[in-house]
C-alpha cells in the first residue's frame, strides 16, 4: 500500500440524510473500492441495516457518549482495518467512509486522525462532507455545538431535502457565518454526487476559522479526566450527553399497518419537540416479506419506504429507535407495548388509546 488511503468523514444532524447519501455514493464506480464505517446512537443499530448491500465490509462502532467513546475506538478500527488489509485478511482499499452519528462531533475524529503515528501513515483525509437538511431548517441546530462543529469543519456542505422546501435564508446565513469556505452542493439537484463530494483535498486545518482551531485545540475529550468529571461550569462538551438519549425497541410478532400509524401519531402529539428522530423497520403483518422502514425527523415523517427483503443479516423482527430529549423511555414503551404487546391487538384497548392517551395504563 504506498498511496494512503483516503478517507471521506460524511456527517450532519441526525436525520440529515446521511445514511441515503451514502447508499447513493456506494453505487457510484468511483467508490468501487471502499470501506464503510458507520458509527451510530442508539442500542438496536439500525443503521447499518439500512446502508444497502454493505453488511460484509462494514464495522460498526457501539453506541454511547460519542464524544468519549469514538475516538478511542475509531482508532482501533481503522488499525484494524489496516492490519487486514496487510495481512490479506480483506481485499485492499482506497478509501475508507465514515458515516459518524447525528450527534458526533467530527473534530476528534479529525484529531485522532491526524495526530495518530501509524494511522497518520496509512490514511490520509480526504476531507468532510457536512449534510444540512434544508426542510429541518434552522431550528434545533442553532446553538447545537456538535451541529456548529459538523458544518464549521466541512469541505462540502450539502443542502438536502430541498426538494421539501427550499433552505431558509436564515439557515444559509447560520451556515455561511460557521463555514464561509466550503462549497454548497444542492441534493435535490443532483450536484453532490461523488464527483463533487470526493477528493476534496487534503484536510489543512491551518486554512480553517480560527474557531474550528479553538475546537480541535479544545475538544479534548474530558469525560474520563476526573478533574473535569463534574465541572458543571462547562455544558458545552456535555451536550448531547446530558439529556439527549436513544432508546430501543424490538417486537418479535408482525404487527398491523394502522397500529404502527396510530403509535407514531400518538407518540408524536405526547412528545412533539422533544422527538429529534425515529428510525424503524416494522415487520408487517401485511407486508411480511419486506421490512417497512419509517424515517422521522423531529415532527416530520417521511414517506415509509418498503425495502425489497429483509437484510439477511437479521430475522424479520420490528426494531424501533427513538432519540430525543428528555423522554421518558418507560413511558414509550409502554405506549410501544399497549399497540403491539399482543400478536393481536386488543381492538377495544388501540380504540380507547388513540381518543385518550392519558388513559395507557400505567402512566
Ligand atoms: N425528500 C427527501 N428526503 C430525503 C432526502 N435525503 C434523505 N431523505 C429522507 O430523510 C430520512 C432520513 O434520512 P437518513 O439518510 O436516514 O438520515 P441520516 O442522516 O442517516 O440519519 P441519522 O443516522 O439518524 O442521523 C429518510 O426518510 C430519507 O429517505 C432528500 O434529499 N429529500
Amino acid at each position: 500500500m504506498q498511496l494512503p488511503i483516503r478517507v471521506t468523514v460524511l456527517t450532519g444532524f441526525l436525520g440529515a440524510g446521511k445514511t441515503t447519501m451514502l447508499n447513493a455514493l456506494l453505487r457510484d464506480p468511483a467508490l468501487s473500492r471502499t470501506a464503510v464505517i458507520v458509527n451510530e446512537f442508539g442500542e438496536a443499530g439500525l443503521d447499518h441495516l439500512l446502508v444497502e448491500g454493505a453488511s460484509e465490509g462494514i464495522i460498526e462502532l457501539s453506541n454511547g457518549c460519542v464524544c468519549c467513546t469514538v475516538r478511542g475506538e475509531l482508532v482501533d478500527r481503522m488499525a484494524d482495518l489496516a492490519d487486514r488489509m496487510q495481512t490479506g485478511r480483506m481485499p485492499a482499499v482506497e478509501r475508507v467512509v465514515i458515516e459518524t452519528t447525528g450527534l458526533a462531533d467530527p473534530a476528534p475524529v479529525l484529531a485522532a486522525l491526524m495526530a495518530h503515528p501509524a494511522l497518520s501513515q496509512i490514511y490520509a483525509l480526504d476531507g468532510v462532507v457536512t449534510l444540512v437538511d434544508a426542510h429541518a431548517g434552522l431550528k434545533g441546530l442553532e446553538g447545537r455545538l456538535e451541529a456548529e462543529r459538523q458544518v464549521a469543519v466541512a469541505d462540502r456542505l450539502v443542502l438536502t431535502k430541498t426538494d421539501l422546501s427550499p433552505a431558509d435564508p436564515d439557515l444559509l446565513s447560520w451556515i455561511r457565518h460557521l463555514n464561509p469556505r466550503a462549497r454548497i452542493l444542492d441534493a435535490a439537484s443532483g450536484e453532490a454526487g461523488a464527483q463533487s463530494l470526493l477528493n476534496a483535498g487534503l484536510y489543512d486545518p491551518e486554512t480553517r476559522t480560527s474557531r474550528l482551531a479553538e475546537w480541535l485545540n479544545g475538544q479534548n475529550c474530558d469525560c474520563d479526566d476526573p478533574h473535569h468529571h463534574h465541572d458543571h461550569h462547562d455544558h458545552s462538551h456535555h451536550h448531547h450527553t446530558g439529556t439527549v438519549r436513544a432508546l430501543s425497541l424490538v417486537h418479535k410478532s408482525p404487527v398491523s399497518l394502522s397500529a404502527v400509524q396510530e403509535f407514531i401519531d400518538l407518540l408524536q402529539s405526547m412528545f412533539a419537540d422533544k422527538i429529534l428522530r425515529m428510525k424503524a423497520m416494522v415487520h408487517t403483518l401485511e407486508h411480511p416479506d419486506r421490512p417497512l422502514v419509517l424515517h422521522g425527523v423531529r415532527r416530520y415523517m417521511h414517506p415509509p419506504v418498503l425495502m425489497q427483503n429483509w437484510p439477511q443479516a437479521v430475522s424479520p423482527h420490528t426494531r424501533l429507535v427513538v432519540i430525543g430529549e428528555g423522554l421518558d423511555p418507560r413511558v414509550v414503551e409502554d405506549l410501544f407495548a399497549a399497540f403491539t404487546g399482543q400478536p393481536r391487538i386488543d381492538a377495544p384497548d388501540r380504540a380507547a388509546l388513540t381518543q385518550n392517551p392519558l388513559a395507557i395504563p400505567g402512566m
